[in-house]
């Protein structure tokens, strides 16, 4: 499978994570992506695997199924399901690897996609114990185990060998080696080589240069959701101008200690790997008293050995040796490279480039041009776009995240926030009729959009509740005895349907009025507006401190709920989508997500109380604020305007 990213950009909540990314990946190539903590690797390998549409730009890819032919892969020993990947869509190891394991068994999660793709029940067993076997998992002692109950290294190995039980044709691995031990470290390398062998294509995300760069075919760095560079691993790593520094990132051991040993003329050529680098070193012979280190036999003669290596007896240990022998420039990349790809473009250099045909060299055999180009520009200080910053626990912090951001309404003083949600959702419950709930919907739908709120967002937001709604406002249309047509022995009653209606639409009101105050205040100043609210409890013994903290931990626990909830569906979906049915929140979907949400909503809880505990959490002890609370004029507008906009609300449900 071949994929071609072209000019791909993507925003969240307004703010830039991906920006006009153009790249491509050949099949059956190993692609290294890397850069910084937040510049956008998992987002763009959700884009990749399909699980993610970006706001423009082209995600293109081409199957090939027949390619595959009936191959035999490690995971598919039988060699009848070959490449079932292809044409569902990559599969994707998720960086959390909890986030992917849903069945109740072991096998039966490996076994999930190869159902989805429709591989028979009778060959799944197999299949399944052979992909467990490759991420070291001993079928026997690990198919019967529940998933929830693994550690984080055999989570992942579980997570891993769900992927390639389905025989991908390309997979995505996130940060895979995080939580591995050394065997297991090992034993994921030697499955990627494997993998590579076979004409699997790979991409992973990761940070540790060290290992995986010298088996990349090609890399991508991204710095700040830019691309910084996107071409051959292999001039990446012989890249003197700093790309890897640009994106933040520090080069490979031995590709640092390979430079300064080749500036001091000791080494011919910069290593290509940690192995070649340890092979140089071993013909290091100790420097002569004062100058200043070891040399290398036949140093300062790039070339080859010297005269005096010879007459040392002693071989030439300069990493390129082998290619110097036989003619070759041994820091050129091996041919491979040079027929997959075009000139790398280091695109700081390249200019609104965008996507450029390849000439025929850089063509595979079966499919379009290889070539890179972005539309970064030198000028362009790709790594230092700002992230949003955190919320300042000073008093004028809130108003200059409010400059910085643009949108005044993340300024405001929470506690104004909290009375307008008050009065908000009070106007919401009292609202009877269509006038007021749909003055309110625009009435948040504006406020949400003025506080830099995205569709997509709030599409995340509310879908899962979507069937809910609807089947509440189903189950209000329908009675034993309604007056309109017969459904079976059910009858549809009209009003039941308005009455159900509005109420569907007051609810799903409530829940947009919750996600405007949960994305426009943080936990800090929402706890201190909570506390400042309830200090006055505290005369007649009521725990205020705890109640704040509860209140503070609900409201920013119901977010994270959806997003872990996004995140499985997600991870359901890149196992493979049903060939029928629904694809999102059928029966059998909504049932596989229930069990790994509550265990990881019971997780969470345990965690959360241990850290309070560790910290020493005392609710009789009085509290240090955070921060200071000022209330401006521009607070008592906010809150003036809150309350005519009640008040509206209410005079349309009396006039109604
Ligand atoms: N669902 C989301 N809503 C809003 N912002 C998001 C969301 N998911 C990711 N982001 C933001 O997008 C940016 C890129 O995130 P991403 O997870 O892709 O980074 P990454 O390169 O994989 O980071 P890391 O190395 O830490 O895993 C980050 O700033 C992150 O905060």
């Amino acid at each position: 499978m071949s994929v071609r990213v072209k000019d791909v950009s993507l925003r969240y909540n307004g703010r830039p994570v991906l920006e006009n990314l153009s790249f491509e990946l050949p099949p059956g190539s190993f692609t290294l992506l890397c850069g910084t903590n937040g510049s956008g690797k998992s987002t763009l390998l959700r884009i990749l695997a399909g699980l993610e549409r970006p706001d423009s730009g082209l995600v293109e890819r081409t199957g090939d199924d027949a390619a595959a032919g009936a191959a035999r892969t490690l995971s598919d020993p039988t060699g009848r399901y070959p490449g079932s990947g292809a044409g569902v869509g990559p599969a994707l190891v998720f960086q959390q690897p909890e986030n992917q394991l849903f069945a109740g068994t072991v096998a039966r999660d490996v076994a999930y996609g190869l159902g989805q793709r429709g591989v028979p029940k009778r060959d799944q067993a197999a299949l399944a114990a052979a992909a467990l076997r490759r991420t070291g998992l001993s079928p026997e002692e690990y198919a019967e185990r529940s998933p929830y109950l693994l550690s984080g290294g055999e989570k992942r190995r579980a997570a891993i060998a769900g992927a390639l039980a389905v025989s991908p044709r390309l997979l995505l691995l996130d940060e895979p080696t995080a939580g591995l031990d050394p065997a297991g470290y090992a034993g994921l390398l030697r499955t990627v080589a494997e993998l590579k062998a076979e004409g699997v294509g790979l991409v992973v995300s990761t940070h540790d240069l060290d290992r995986f760069l010298p088996l990349a075919d090609q890399a991508v760095v991204l710095a700040g959701g830019r691309l910084l560079y996107a071409g051959p691993a292999a001039a990446l790593a012989e890249d003197e101008r700093g790309i890897l520094e640009q994106a933040g990132l520090t080069p490979p051991a031995y590709l640092a200690l390979g430079r300064r040993l080749v500036r001091q003329g000791r080494l011919t050529a910069v290593p290509r790997s940690e192995a070649e680098l340890l092979e140089a070193l071993a013909g290091l012979r100790p420097a002569p008293p004062g100058s200043g280190g070891p040399t290398l036999p036949g140093s300062g003669t790039p070339g080859g050995a010297s005269a005096g290596n010879a007459a040392a007896g002693g071989q030439t240990r300069t990493p390129g040796q082998n290619a110097a022998r036989s003619g070759a420039d041994p820091i050129k990349p091996p041919a491979v490279f040079g027929s997959r790809f075009a000139e790398p473009k280091l695109l700081a250099d390249a200019g609104p480039a965008g996507i450029s045909a390849g000439g025929p060299a850089s063509r595979a055999s079966n499919g379009p041009a290889y070539s890179v180009g972005s539309s970064a520009s030198a000028s362009d200080p790709a790594a230092g776009r700002p992230a949003v910053p955190a919320e300042n626990a000073s008093p004028a912090g809130l108003p200059a995240l409010a400059r910085r951001a643009g949108r005044p309404v993340l300024g405001l003083d929470p506690r104004a926030k909290w009375a307008a949600l008050l009065l908000w959702s009070l106007a919401l419950l009292g609202a009877r009729s269509w006038p007021p709930l749909l003055f309110m919907a625009v009435v948040i739908l504006a406020s949400g959009a003025a506080a830099g709120i995205s569709r997509r967002t709030l599409r995340r937001y509310l879908r899962p509740a979507v069937p809910m709604l609807l089947l509440f406002w189903l189950i209000s249309a329908v009675s034993w005895n309604g007056p309109g047509p017969a459904i079976g022995p059910l009858g549809f009653s009209p009003e039941g349907a308005v009455s159900g209606g509005l109420s569907a639409l007051r609810l799903g009101l409530l829940l947009a009025l919750g996600l405007l105050f949960t994305e426009t205040t943080t936990g800090a100043p929402l706890r201190e507006a909570m506390e400042w609210a309830i200090a006055p409890l505290r005369r007649i013994g009521i725990p205020v401190r705890n109640w704040s903290l509860v209140v503070q931990i609900t409201l920013q626990f119901a977010p994270w709920m959806l997003a872990k909830l996004e995140d499985l569906q997600l991870a359901l979906a890149s196992r493979g989508r049903p060939r029928s049915g629904p694809r999102r929140w059928s029966p059998r979907q909504t049932a596989m997500l229930v069990t790994p949400l509550l265990i990881q909503i019971l997780t969470l809880g345990d965690e959360l109380s241990t850290a309070i505990e560790s910290r020493g959490y005392d609710a009789s002890r009085p509290r240090t604020p955070r921060l200071r609370l000022v209330w401006s004029p521009r607070d008592t507008r906010a809150l003036l305007g809150s309350a005519a906009v009640a008040l509206i609300c209410l005079a349309l449900s009396r006039l109604a």
